[in-house]
């Protein structure tokens, strides 16, 4: 049982050798922490023995910090102590959501979060919505909880040290998230593991699947997640869809379960979003019964750490036509170098070289030369999975401003009492806000659309869905650091998340489509199918 101090005895311990604050009628003992303390220790000693709860607040990213701290420094309550009312509402929001019935079953209305306004998609905030019921409810409880303990304080840490431990790998297959993430249906048959929140294989959506993307998002990194889910959500789906029965087996559940690890490698150093282009070669062995790989891939995500490459080589002529796709094991002729890049540090982004790499025929996925084929598959979900984040990722910029300019003081006013900053942060919302619900409605079209009509249908819009996603993001990421100002562009503290999202972000606006592809694909697409359909142009 926690230990109970009056204010008084709490005064007693002020000096530097004995030193204990109030923070939230909470008790710490700093005594030790002091010469840790990256703000100082005479700032500390200034307020030993008092109640320091506003200091705190100003200082700190309050969640943050003390998930990292509070446990290490507690050491019990003040006595009558009433928990502040952020503390409760912020601790205890989700498990007291106010829940609103409707006539209509299937409209579900309610409260989860902090409630910063925008801070949450709407349906998080009191908003009508059709798309979610109870299921979707539970799973963003059960999400919430594994980010906020076992991801989101640790994402500094990751990000400075360019790496996550080996053993998260295992927790997210353990929660579910690696089956979850790589598209509808679950995959029974070939996942250890059952979907989180105890929803049921045959239950599992696409709105599933958004609702553990776009938690996950709450992080700020995209280097975290990348580390971990990126691999899986880009590289599995074609042995998934199309590998052999054999292969499948041998492969899906030790990547799903978290034993091993893989990456998709398309991108070479002469051949990006334009796939057609690329040249490295898989030629069959003379006995047939191997192919031998040869060729460079660049900036592949989780190369560094893989175990497996699903690889696009050529195996024929010149064209989409030639390319096949093979599963590449890590064996001798395989090296795989960290390359620098701006952001999205732990995700490990890996030159590889394949020299007289040799690979049994029965890697080899599906067909020869219909590797274009499989590589577009995914595509659309890869995109669509790019979008979803990255508007969260445009949210906890919007959030953090909010938060930061509500109690950040200049001219004797909070920051979000200056008409310029609000100016700001409307612009930041209105983007958000409407890109979330194109968001919304494409994931409806996939949870309805058999798959062959979301090939047809859907490539266009996603395309520019894509590029909405990453625009709204990277224009939220810099007026968020407009905001924070220096702590926008300082490395850790307050504007952590921010700071690591302006690094990231390019990594969103570039790969799976550039940007200026996304646009004009898009366009293109809706043209064609537009005349396809008879339209008067
Ligand atoms: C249990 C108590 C405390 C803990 C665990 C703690 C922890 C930290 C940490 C981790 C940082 C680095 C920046 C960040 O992550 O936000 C920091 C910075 C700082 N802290 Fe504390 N702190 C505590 C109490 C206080 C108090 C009571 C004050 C003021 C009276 C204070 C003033 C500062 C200042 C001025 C900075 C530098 C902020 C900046 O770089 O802008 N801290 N603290």
């Amino acid at each position: 049982m926690a230990k109970s101090f009056t204010v008084e005895q709490v005064a007693q311990h002020n000096k530097p050798d004995d030193c204990y604050i109030i923070i939230d009628g909470k008790v710490y003992d700093i005594t030790d922490f002091q010469k840790h303390h990256p703000g100082g220790k005479k700032i500390l000693l200034k307020v030993a023995g008092q109640d320091a709860s506003e200091q705190f607040a100003q200082f700190h990213n309050k969640g943050s910090v003390m998930q990292m701290w509070g446990s290490k420094l507690y050491v019990g309550d003040i006595a009558s102590a009433q928990p502040t009312e952020t503390a409760v509402s912020s601790a205890t929001s989700h498990l007291h959501a106010k829940e609103t019935k409707s006539s209509d079953p299937a409209v579900y209305r309610g409260q989860f979060g902090e409630q910063v306004p925008f801070g949450d998609p709407a349906w998080y905030q009191n908003w009508a919505s059709p798309y979610y019921n109870e299921s979707h409810r539970r799973l963003r409880a059960v999400m919430r909880e594994f980010v906020d303990h076992e991801v989101m304080p640790f994402c500094h840490e990751w990000d400075e040290a360019q790496n996550v431990p080996a053993s998260l790998f295992k927790r997210f297959a353990e929660v579910g998230i690696l089956g979850a993430i790589i598209g509808c249906p679950w995959p029974t048959e070939y996942c250890p593991y059952p979907p989180p929140a105890n929803i049921s294989p045959e239950e599992w959506d696409p709105f599933h699947e958004l609702v553990v993307t776009d938690e996950l998002a709450r992080v700020g990194s995209i280097g975290v997640l990348w580390a971990v889910v990126s691999g899986v959500r880009i590289g599995l789906p074609p042995i998934l869809h199309f590998g052999s029965e054999e292969l499948k087996r041998r492969v899906v559940p030790k990547v799903l379960g978290g034993e091993k690890r893989i990456c998709l490698g398309i991108t070479e150093p002469s051949a990006g979003s334009d796939v057609s282009g690329l040249v490295t070669e898989a030629v069959k062995s003379p006995d047939g019964t191997h192919y031998i790989v040869n060729g460079e891939k660049k900036w592949i995500t989780n190369g560094v750490f893989a175990d497996y490459f699903t690889v696009a080589c050529r195996t024929g002529g010149k064209g989409h036509g030639g390319v096949s796709m093979i599963v590449v094991e890590r064996t001798e002729g395989v090296t795989t170098k960290r390359m620098k890049c701006t952001g999205v540090w732990p995700s490990g982004t890996t030159y590889i070289t394949f020299e007289d790499v040799k690979v049994p025929v029965a890697n080899l996925i599906g067909k020869e030369h219909e590797g274009f084929k499989y590589t577009m598959y995914n595509f659309n979900h890869e995109r669509l999975g790019i979008c979803q984040n990255a508007v969260r990722f445009a949210r906890v910029c919007l959030e953090e401003s909010i938060k930061y300019g509500s109690k950040r003081r200049t001219f004797g006013k909070r920051l979000v009492d200056h008409p310029v900053i609000r100016a700001k942060l409307a612009h930041m919302a209105r983007q958000i806000e409407s890109t979330q619900r194109w968001v919304e409605d494409v994931t409806y079209q996939t949870k309805i659309l058999p798959k062959e009509e979301q090939d047809k249908f859907l490539g266009g819009s996603i395309a520019l869905l894509k590029a909405q996603c990453t625009v709204t993001f990277e224009f939220c990421v810099r007026e968020a650091i407009q905001i924070f100002g220096g702590l926008g562009y300082t490395r850790g503290g307050q504007g952590e998340k921010i700071e690591r999202l302006a690094r990231d972000v390019k990594a969103y606006t570039i790969p799976g489509g550039s940007e200026e592809i996304m646009l004009d694909q898009g366009i293109k697409m809706a043209l064609r199918q537009a005349s396809k359909q008879g339209a008067k142009l």
